[in-house]
């Protein structure tokens, strides 16, 4: 079998580094500040591309310093990427613990270039450290929680990277010598070919983690509403849509419950607009609390929220109501109270609209009875 030229397998992965650090570093410039980790990734492909560089062209310098530099900028590049993946689900690199021990292999890789020169003590140096970066990678990518496909395919590439890595390390300490990096045989151009394809998977996994968070942000920024980190009124009524489609479907009742806060015109005239807003933000954090998993909550407008409580008639709505308002007056500076209208699904005909006019008007009586209660219709 012809095996691929090393050469041309080093060009084709700094051309690949190249492409890749090109589209990460304009996604670091592009896009928002908030998805971090872009920075490192797109220095992993450049170090890459300067690695290759060392590596097969020949320069000025001498050939062993171009290896030992090369394989340096190789390990380099899989540690930035494990910071870049760090960075992106908000850890710090521990960067002292990173410096010592690229150290110390740099130390060991000169070692074996100038005074007790072996190419197969290199090869296994570099191939163990990679895969110890590898391990590290995988391992914090495993415990961040993670399970999309990007992320899959990051934990894939480098655990299929860290196989050919051990079988490796394994064939190279075991024989006393190996051929050198450039013989074209056809387990070097396997080696070569495995970085070329880790380099291209790990920058494209970079790029879909980034876009996939990109899109979860922007996901989430069209369904909240800013102040209060609540549903907006869209989504909130989107959830009342889909829950009576449920009901109509299996014929579970829902309950929905409108709450309006008391005399929050006073709250703003007496303290400010600020403060007013931090009420509100309190509000939603201590109605969020008094709330089930399932159940929805959303800003209707205003001062006006909605909770949509999936499988639950008013008898089982009235005592969260009940919740919700005793979680309101726990004696916060920023305590307020509510006056709420509960309604609940009442068959076919009925409707989404139906249902919140129901609400409202049950609200509107609650104040109109004194306020701070609840009232059901
Ligand atoms: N600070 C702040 N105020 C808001 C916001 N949205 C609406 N408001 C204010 O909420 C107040 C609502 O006042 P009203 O509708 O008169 O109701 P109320 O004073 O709560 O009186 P009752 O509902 O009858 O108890 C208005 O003054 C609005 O300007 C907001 O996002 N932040």
């Amino acid at each position: 079998m012809n095996s691929l030229d090393p050469r041309s397998l080093i060009a084709m992965g700094g051309f690949m580094a190249l492409v890749m650090g090109l589209v990460l570093g304009f996604m670091r410039r592009y896009y928002p500040p908030s998805i971090l980790g872009l920075g490192y990734w797109a220095l992993a492909p450049a170090v890459w591309l300067i690695a290759t560089v060392f590596f097969a062209a020949p320069g000025p310098w001498p050939q062993e310093m171009g290896r030992w530099l090369g394989n340096g900028l190789i390990l380099l590049g899989f540690v930035l990427f494990h910071v870049g993946c760090r960075c992106f689900f908000g850890q710090p690199a521990k960067w002292r613990r990173i410096v010592v021990a690229f150290a110390l292999v740099m130390l060991c890789l000169a070692w074996f270039t100038g005074p007790e020169p072996s190419y197969r003590m290199r090869v296994a140096i570099v191939t163990a450290a990679i895969a110890v970066v590898h391990s590290s990678t995988l391992v914090f990518l495993w415990l961040s929680g993670n399970r999309n496909f990007p992320v899959r395919m990051v934990q894939v590439t480098l655990a299929l990277h860290l196989c050919v890595l051990l079988v490796r390390l394994q064939s190279v300490l075991s024989v006393p010598e190996v051929g050198d990096l450039m013989d074209a045989s056809t387990v070097q151009s396997f080696y070569l070919g495995a970085y070329v394809l880790a380099v291209l998977l790990l920058s494209i996994g970079a790029v879909l983690m980034a876009t996939d968070r990109v899109r979860t942000e922007l996901e989430h920024m069209a369904t909240h509403d800013v102040l209060t980190g609540t549903l907006n009124r869209r989504a909130i009524l989107d959830f009342c849509e889909d829950e009576h489609e449920r009901s109509l479907r299996y014929g579970q009742a829902f309950s929905l419950m409108m709450i309006d806060l008391d005399h929050f015109k006073a709250i703003n005239d007496t303290h400010g607009h600020q403060h007013g807003d931090r009420v509100l933000a309190h509000f939603a954090e201590c109605t969020r609390a008094a709330l089930r998993r399932a159940d929805r909550f959303g800003r209707y407008g205003g001062e006006e929220f909605l909770v949509l409580l999936p499988n639950t008639a008013t008898e089982a709505a009235l005592p969260v109501a009940e919740r919700i308002r005793t979680a309101l007056t726990t004696g916060h500076a920023l305590d307020c109270t509510a006056s709420i209208g509960v309604t609940q699904w009442r068959g076919p005909e009925d409707t989404v609209d139906a249902m919140l006019g129901r609400a409202d008007a049950a609200m509107y009586q609650a104040k109109e009875r004194g306020r701070n209660q609840t009232c059901a219709a």
